[in-house]
C-alpha cells in the first residue's frame, strides 16, 4: 500500500470552514507544501522543519487511525499542508467500502486522478495577501478532475481590499460555482474573539457593498469556538 506522509489525525469535531461547517469530521491532515502562504496558520504541516514531526504511514495505518476515532462512518476531511501531494486514493477506496464519505482542502496548484473519488472538493486558491501567484491552468485541471462540478466550493480567504477585489474577480472569471469568504486570521496564534468577529463584519460589508449576494461569508468557527489550537 502507499505510504502516506502524516502530520496529523484527529477529531471528530465539526468542519470549521466552508460550505461543510458544522459537520462533525475527522481531519487526516498532510504533511508538506509546495506553497508557504504569508500567514498560514498551520505552518507545523508546511515548514519542512518541522518534518521530524511528521509521520510516514501506509494506507492501513491511516485508515486504523480513523477507525479508532470514529467506529461509525464519518465524513473524513484531508487538509495539510497540500494533500494533493500524496496518494489517497486507496484510503478513499477503503473508507468509501466501509461507508464512510469524503472531503479535501487543497489549493489547486497540483491535481491527481484521484480526485474523482472525493465527494465534496474544497478549491481553496491563494489571494495576493499571500504572497503566492495562482496558476490557473492548474485550477482548471483540478477542476476538470473533480467528480463532478457540483462537488466543488471555492473558498476564498480575504485579508485587505486587494485580495476582496481579485475575489470578486475569481468569482467573475468562474461563475458556475459557489463562493465561500473566510477573513484571514492575521495572528495565528493568539487570534482574539473579537478580531475575528470585527473581520467578518467587514467582511460581510464589502459583500454588500459591491452587491455580490450569491456569496458566503464565514469566519473560522473553530477558531472562535476553541482559538488557533490543533486537534480541533
Ligand atoms: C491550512 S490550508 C490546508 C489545505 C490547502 N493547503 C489549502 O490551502 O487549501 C486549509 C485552509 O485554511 C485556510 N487558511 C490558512 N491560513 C489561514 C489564515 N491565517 N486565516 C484564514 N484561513 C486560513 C487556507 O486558505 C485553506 O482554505
Ligand atoms: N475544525 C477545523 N476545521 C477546519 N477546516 C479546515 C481546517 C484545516 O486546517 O484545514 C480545519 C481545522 O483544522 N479544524
Ligand atoms: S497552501 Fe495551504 S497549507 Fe500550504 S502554505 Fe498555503 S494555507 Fe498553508
Ligand atoms: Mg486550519
Amino acid at each position: 500500500m502507499s505510504q502516506l506522509i502524516i502530520s496529523e489525525v484527529f477529531g471528530p469535531t465539526i468542519q470549521g470552514e466552508g460550505a461543510l461547517v458544522g459537520k462533525p469530521t475527522v481531519f487526516v491532515r498532510s504533511g508538506g507544501c509546495d506553497y508557504r502562504c504569508s500567514w498560514c496558520d498551520t505552518l507545523y504541516a508546511v515548514e519542512k522543519k518541522y518534518k521530524n514531526e511528521w509521520h510516514t504511514l501506509s494506507t492501513e495505518e491511516v485508515w486504523s487511525q480513523i477507525q479508532a476515532l470514529s467506529p461509525t462512518p464519518i465524513l473524513i476531511t484531508l487538509s495539510g499542508g497540500n494533500p494533493a501531494l500524496q496518494d489517497f486514493a486507496k484510503l478513499i477506496e477503503i473508507g468509501h467500502k466501509a461507508g464512510y464519505t469524503f472531503a479535501m482542502e487543497t489549493q489547486g496548484s497540483l491535481s491527481k486522478p484521484w480526485f474523482k473519488q472525493i465527494d465534496y472538493l474544497t478549491l481553496s486558491p491563494k489571494p495576493p495577501s499571500s504572497g503566492m501567484e495562482t496558476k490557473w491552468d492548474a485550477f482548471e485541471k483540478s477542476v476538470s478532475l473533480a467528480k463532478s462540478p457540483e462537488a466543488i466550493s471555492i473558498k476564498l480567504v480575504v485579508a485587505d481590499d486587494i485580495d476582496f477585489k481579485w475575489a470578486h474577480e475569481v468569482q467573475q472569471r468562474y461563475p458556475q460555482f459557489d463562493y465561500y469568504l473566510q477573513p484571514c486570521n492575521l495572528q495565528a496564534d493568539e487570534v482574539t474573539l473579537e478580531q475575528g468577529l470585527q473581520s467578518t463584519r467587514e467582511l460581510i460589508d464589502q459583500v454588500v457593498a459591491v452587491g455580490w449576494h450569491q456569496a458566503t461569508v464565514l469566519p473560522q468557527l473553530h477558531n472562535i469556538l476553541w482559538g488557533n489550537q490543533r486537534g480541533v
